[in-house]
């Protein structure tokens, strides 16, 4: 598996000259655009890695499906989706526009950050720095990892320049879909943002949500079945925003991306994949990340439709 998988990295290297390192957030410009890495971890919790695995980068928005999952299990579901909605929007990740248009002005789902902002927003605890370590804590367990934390240059960056989300979370409060102070909901959603991983947690994210939400190692259940069949389903359908579709007939395996360049991947009980390949498409999406999941798909029988 390890030399199908620096086979899968080598071929598809030539495609990280394509596209764009993000730039909106000042601080991603600094990734190496050539960087190509993967991490599969298997039902067995056996880890395979090749090329760039180890690379630290931020997890931008593929912290969304998991503080939905969070959000999922400190209120009642009609609640949270009295808010924001489960419907594919098919605009771009940062689109305002729905939340004028929609009939009920409702995000149209919890993977683009209107919705994000909103299930931030239902984390519970007593104060911001409570939230943020309840945050990190449920990361940390998902990952396994106790080292991992946030990028605060990252955080700083994305906090200076983030006035789209700032417009979005401004309107998200007129409208009744948020409540409480929009700057400390916001502070919150770019510390999510922020959170520093690598390949190696994210395909551990992702086998522990192939495994309906038992850790592979502990066996300890980390969420419930039914909350972690739920985040696999907004990763088919929304998962790579307004690309989900294409993904899902080319490659058919919930993932989520995220402009950081990452992307987590999970094939319903056999494995979880973290992919990293900085360089990324129009819509947000790692150019070179599709296409080795793409070869995976095909070379492994991965396509789950
Ligand atoms: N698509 C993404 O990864 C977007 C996340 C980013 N932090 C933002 O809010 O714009």
């Amino acid at each position: 598996m390890n030399n199908l998988l620096k086979q899968v990295i080598d071929e598809n290297k030539k495609y990280t000259n394509y596209g764009q390192v993000a730039s909106y957030i000042p601080e991603l410009k600094n990734a190496k655009r050539s960087d190509l890495g993967i991490c599969i971890i298997d039902n067995n919790n056996k880890i395979y890695t090749a090329g760039n695995y180890n690379t630290k980068f931020t997890i931008q928005s593929i912290s969304k499906p998991i503080v939905l999952a969070m959000a999922l299990m400190d209120n009642d579901w009609t609640s949270v989706f009295s808010k924001v909605g489960m419907e594919p929007s098919g605009d771009p990740f940062n689109s305002i526009m729905k939340l004028e248009t929609n009939d009920t002005k409702k995000p149209s789902n919890p993977m683009i950050n209107a919705g994000a902002i909103v299930t931030t927003s239902l984390i519970k605890g007593n104060s911001l720095e409570e939230k943020e370590e309840r945050m990190l804590q449920f990361f940390r367990r998902l990952a396994n990892n106790d080292s991992i934390g946030i990028n605060y240059e990252v955080y700083k960056s994305e906090k200076l320049t983030g006035d789209r989300n700032r417009a979005m979370a401004y309107l998200l409060k007129n409208d009744g879909f948020i409540n409480g102070d929009v700057e400390e909901i916001l502070d919150l959603y770019f510390k999510q943002c922020s959170i520093e991983i690598d390949c190696v947690d994210l395909a551990r994210i992702g086998i522990n949500l192939a495994m309906y939400g038992v850790d592979i190692e502990s066996k300890e259940r980390l969420i419930s079945e039914k909350v972690s069949r739920m985040i696999k389903t907004f990763m088919v359908t929304c998962g790579m925003y307004d690309a989900s579709g294409e993904f899902a007939i080319r490659v058919g395996i919930p993932a989520k991306s995220g402009v950081g360049g990452g992307v987590m991947a999970s094939v319903p009980e056999k494995m979880g994949i973290g992919v990293y390949g900085p360089a990324l498409d129009k819509k947000g999406n790692s150019i070179a990340g599709i296409k080795v999941l793409e070869d995976l798909s095909e070379k492994l029988e991965l396509n789950i439709f």
